[in-house]
């Protein structure tokens, strides 16, 4: 992973989204670093997809602006996305391709070396037991098959930023548990994870860091520990959704950091 800057792997800066009228995301501001899990939590609808979407540039961005490693992903969106690797909560592939074939697609588009996609898909695809469906076409794949297929995908060119939209659910325990070790791993190697969950035991044991949101802003983020405080993340996460919270963080203690900016 060459870095061309010093500059942390996602930076996002009074980020706004509106869709018509409505102002799905307003004045979002976070920071990831290299090394970093970074958990992403909010209610149905708190704009968590709208966030993700823009930051690996499927949807444009209305204020505000997005960099992924330095690279302004508005300005320059192929160089940002050759950086990046994202896993939607729909895994929406390819059903006339074999498995095999997406993941030679992924690593073509991404100028893989041979030797290189060969080593990650004879590592991954045994731990996530997808190995002897890769002949098959992907429309014979189960949802979770095809969860895992993506993330093989997404991790067969070393992306800088993993940006994963709810990866867990439809996963087995077993595949769940080795995407937690690749998470693991890649943050290891220098790398960032950035994702958005529901399941916030998972997020409260993986993450270094969350940011928790609520119509469109955030009401808390900084460090797993500082947020959650002496407090589970789930009652930290209830008080601030159920109170509105945007100023105070857990149990009226002062918010974990600035709005304007988290870390
Ligand atoms: N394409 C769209 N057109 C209009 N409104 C949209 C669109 N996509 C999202 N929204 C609205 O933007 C807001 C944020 O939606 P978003 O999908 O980002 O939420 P979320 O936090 O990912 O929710 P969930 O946990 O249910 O996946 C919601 O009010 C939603 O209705």
């Amino acid at each position: 992973m060459n870095s061309p800057t010093d500059a942390p792997v996602l930076s996002v800066s009074h980020f706004q989204k509106r869709y018509g009228d409505t102002i799905a995301v307003r004045d979002l501001s976070l920071t990831v670093e290299p090394g970093d899990i970074y958990g992403f939590i909010g209610h149905n609808g708190a704009g968590k997809t709208t966030l993700i979407r823009s930051i690996v540039g499927v949807q444009p961005i209305d204020g505000g602006s997005i960099h992924v490693a330095g690279i302004d992903v508005t300005a320059d969106p192929v160089a940002a996305k050759r950086l990046c690797a994202y896993v939607p909560d729909n895994p929406d592939v390819y059903d006339f391709m074999t498995g095999l074939q997406y993941l030679t697609f992924i690593a073509d588009i991404f100028e893989v070396p041979v030797r290189d996609r060969q080593a990650r898909i004879e590592e991954y695809a045994p731990r996530l037991e997808l190995t002897d469906a890769l002949a098959s076409p992907i429309a014979s794949y189960s949802h979770g098959m095809r969860q895992k297929l993506v993330v093989i995908g997404a991790l067969i060119h070393e992306p800088r930023l993993l940006v994963l939209d709810e990866p867990f659910v439809g996963l087995d325990p077993l595949a769940a548990h080795e995407l937690k070790a690749m998470l693991h791993e890649l943050a290891a190697r220098g790398g960032a994870v950035f994702f958005s969950s529901h399941v916030l035991e998972v997020v409260e044991k993986l993450c270094n860091k969350v940011a928790i949101i609520r119509h469109g802003q955030i009401v808390a983020a900084g460090t797993t520990d500082e947020v959650r405080g002496d407090d589970t993340l789930e009652e930290v996460f209830l008080e601030l959704v159920e109170d509105g919270g945007a100023g105070t963080g857990a149990m009226g203690k002062p918010a974990p950091s600035s709005p304007s900016e988290h870390r």
